[in-house]
């Protein structure tokens, strides 16, 4: 399993259980709202971070993007295996556009 997958999986348990002194199980505490304001704080942080900083603060601040986006999907019951699907049908789209472009490209 990859990491996100092992992340996400984490998150599912904390929603379902809740454990005592986990921040993730803080932010399921608090509600949907508050998760959606912590997206956006770690959106801008990731802002910030990319036009003022070091490679590795980048990461850093990518990664807390990562891990509320995931807690947000876990809040709304959208499963990582949705999201693949989606990019899936986009990457079969763009490739079926891209065949059916070639001949006009040729004449
Ligand atoms: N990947 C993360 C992760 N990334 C970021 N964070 C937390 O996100 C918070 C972001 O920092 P901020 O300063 O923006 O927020 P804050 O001031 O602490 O909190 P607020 O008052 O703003 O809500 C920090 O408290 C980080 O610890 C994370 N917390 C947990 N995880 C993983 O989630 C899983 C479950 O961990 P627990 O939540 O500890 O059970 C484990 O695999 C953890 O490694």
């Amino acid at each position: 399993m990859k990491e996100l997958d092992v992340l996400y999986e984490t998150i599912k348990e904390r929603k379902a259980h809740g454990e005592e002194g986990s921040y993730t199980s803080y932010l399921f505490n608090k509600g949907t709202e508050k998760i959606l304001k912590k997206v956006g704080e770690e959106c801008s942080e990731v802002i910030i971070a990319t036009l003022a900083q070091q490679k590795e603060d980048k990461i850093n601040e990518l990664s807390d993007l990562l891990y509320h986006l995931l807690v947000l999907m876990v809040d709304q019951d959208i499963t990582l295996e949705e999201v693949n699907e989606e990019l899936a049908k986009r990457s079969q789209k763009t490739h079926n556009l891209k065949a059916e472009r070639k001949p006009i490209e040729k004449l």
